[in-house]
């Protein structure tokens, strides 16, 4: 944490950045070459039908892009909404005579609902439980259609499904489907920069830091999930339109693997990678056709080269190039200068910002918190202490809404936020650090600077992306790491690391800051930096609650302290008079 030099207040122009469309052009020009050669090339029907397939199959495979790639959310039956799109338009158009636009809305709105309601009742599990819901959910769709024969015809399938009268041609059917992978693509790939984008990076990345930044966590998963499910219905609809037939074997469990399979061999963060993985997996069987004489080279040598490319690039195909593309462009992109930055902490209640009473937390027959109160006065910096295990990380997660209060209230700035949930208590004005740092990994510091000042109800912040990167680059630059904005995490020091952690929060524009030992693992140089730091943020008025073992950072800090012991107070008030209390002394040197 080297003597940061770019704190100072800097007259900073204004950052503005060209607009989507001039700076995404090249996108769009190579899209529209796709579209015409796929409508004026002649392809013989078997590369015809191969191009269609990686086509539809890709845009099932964007919506994985989505859930897992940016939201870390696992779905084991892509084929089943893909399924669930493809019967819509196939018994809508053969059985019901309806138009084939109907029909391929009605079933995006059927997968959507589905994702969502699916999404709805498990998204709260998560990891292997969420796996194997969504198993059962294909399982389901897959007897649905083998076995409700009234409805689906049963394992016969659905044949002379229409295609639209625009595009009856198979020629044009396909630069059709170009055309829709190529807008879907850029929708998807433009997502990860959008609010929701970064907001579902923050879930994949850390839940909890996600929800004490103002995230609804879980409404951001079912975001993801129905998204995935939208997009897996409406590519099943093309498939359908694109191949006239529908049968239950096409979108059974092992459908699912391999859509799975082609997002994480291709790279499943990006659309980029979700293309290159789709595509590779048609091709490949394609390629090694000539081996099918030999029973089992085939799929031997398939199988080996799908395991060296997971084994050598983790993160897919693309995940490997963008990796390297990211740190190069951290090196060579030049950093906005920054304005100083300004913190205006809300004031709607009295002298008190936050008012604790009667606050316990119990775990089990463990009361970690037991009746603690504290009244943290407004603009100044007010320290919980007390031996390990004295109940100071509870308080502070009990605050912020990771645990529910067993009893007590809490109200901060004349709200009673006792029962709100994390996210709503960000909005509400608090900010917070982790005793273990908790960042977004696979982001820059500026990404992550910038999730804090999207805080709901951060009045600091102008519209748009550029105000919200100014904001970002304002508190990194207050902490001294503005130079090193697009920098990924991995490659800050520890002491840095909490730097940013803390810019993320001051980003906020928080009413009140709850720092959890950020003096713990730093050396001494860092220690009095951290200090000067905690200076410059309470000359701007903001109010802190602090936790620290660090007694001299603690009495020079702090005006007021407050200590535990076995999760009950034993002395309020004035910070020199504290540290003499006889209760104190002998709760930390032990009484004799
Ligand atoms: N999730 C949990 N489940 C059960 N017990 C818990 C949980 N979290 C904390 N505890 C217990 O509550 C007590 C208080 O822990 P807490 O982490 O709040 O103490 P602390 O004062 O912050 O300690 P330290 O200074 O070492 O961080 C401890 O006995 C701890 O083991």
């Amino acid at each position: 944490m080297s003597a940061p030099s770019d704190n100072m207040p800097i007259p900073a122009p204004a950052i503005r950045s060209k607009p989507l469309v001039i700076r995404h052009l090249p996108y769009f020009i190579a899209a529209a070459i796709l579209v015409v050669l796929a409508a004026n090339m002649r392809f013989d029907g078997y590369v015809h039908n191969i191009l269609l397939q990686a086509t539809t199959f890709a845009i099932a495979v964007f919506g994985l892009s989505v859930v897992l790639g940016l939201c870390g959310q696992i779905n084991l039956a892509q084929a089943a909404f893909f399924g669930l799109g493809a019967y819509a338009v196939g018994l809508g158009t053969n059985d019901l005579h309806l138009s084939f636009w109907l029909c391929l809305v009605g079933g995006c709105v059927i997968s959507l609902l589905a994702g969502a309601f699916l999404g709805m009742s498990t998204l709260r599990l998560g990891g292997h439980y969420l796996a194997m819901v969504t198993i059962s959910f294909q399982q389901i769709v897959t007897l649905v259609m083998i076995n409700a024969i009234w409805l689906t015809h049963g394992p016969d399938g659905v044949s002379n499904i229409k295609r639209p009268d625009l595009f009856q041609t198979s020629q044009s059917y396909l630069a059709f489907c170009v055309a829709m992978l190529a807008i879907v693509g850029y929708l998807v790939w433009h997502l990860a920069d959008t609010k929701l984008g970064r907001a579902m990076r923050a879930v994949r990345d850390n839940e909890l830091a996600a929800g004490v930044n103002g995230i609804d966590v879980f409404r951001t998963k079912i975001y993801a999930f129905a998204l995935c499910a939208l997009l897996g219905g409406l590519a099943g609809g093309l498939f359908a339109g694109g191949f006239a037939y529908v049968s239950p074997d096409q979108f059974s469990f092992a459908e699912s693997i391999v859509f799975l399979t082609m997002s994480l061999l291709g790279g499943v963060a990006s659309p980029i990678g979700s293309a290159i993985g789709t595509g590779l997996l048609i091709l490949i069987p394609e390629w090694l056709r000539f081996l099918k004489s030999v029973p089992g080279l085939y799929l031997a040598i398939y199988g080996l080269f799908v395991i060296l490319i997971i084994r050598f690039m983790p993160d897919g195909i693309w995940g490997f190039v963008a990796d390297a593309f990211t740190r190069w462009r951290a090196k060579v992109k030049a950093v906005p200068a920054a304005a100083a930055l300004q913190l205006k902490p809300a004031s709607i209640g009295g002298d008190i910002v936050l008012e604790v009473t009667g606050l316990s937390k119990h775990f089990g027959g463990l009361k970690a918190v037991d009746g603690v109160d504290i009244a943290v006065k407004r603009g100044g910096v007010h320290a919980l202490i007390g031996p390990n295990g004295s109940g100071k990380t509870t308080t502070l997660n009990v605050l912020s809404g990771l645990y529910e209060a067993t009893a007590g209230k809490i109200v901060l700035d004349g709200t009673d936020i006792t029962h709100m949930p994390p996210h709503q208590r960000t909005a509400s004005g608090l900010g917070r650090t982790f005793q273990n740092i908790r960042l977004f990994r696979s982001m820059t510091a500026l990404e992550n600077v910038e999730i804090g000042a999207e805080r709901p109800g951060n009045t600091m912040v102008g519209k748009g992306d550029d105000a919200l990167t100014e904001r970002a680059m304002e508190a990194l630059t207050f902490v001294g790491l503005g130079s090193r904005a697009n920098e990924l995490i991995s490659s800050f020091s520890y002491g840095h690391q909490r730097l940013i952690e803390i810019a993320r929060a001051l980003a906020s524009n928080p009413t009140l800051l709850l720092l959890d030992e950020p003096a713990a693992g730093l050396n001494s140089t860092e220690k009095l930096e951290l200090h000067e730091l905690l200076k410059r943020i309470a000359a701007q008025g903001l109010t802190i609650l602090i936790i620290d073992h660090d007694m001299t950072l603690v009495s020079e800090a702090a005006q007021h302290i407050t200590v535990l012991n076995f999760g009950r107070r034993i002395a309020d008030g004035e910070s020199m008079a504290v540290l003499r209390h006889p209760d104190v002394v002998s709760a930390y040197l032990g009484s004799e």
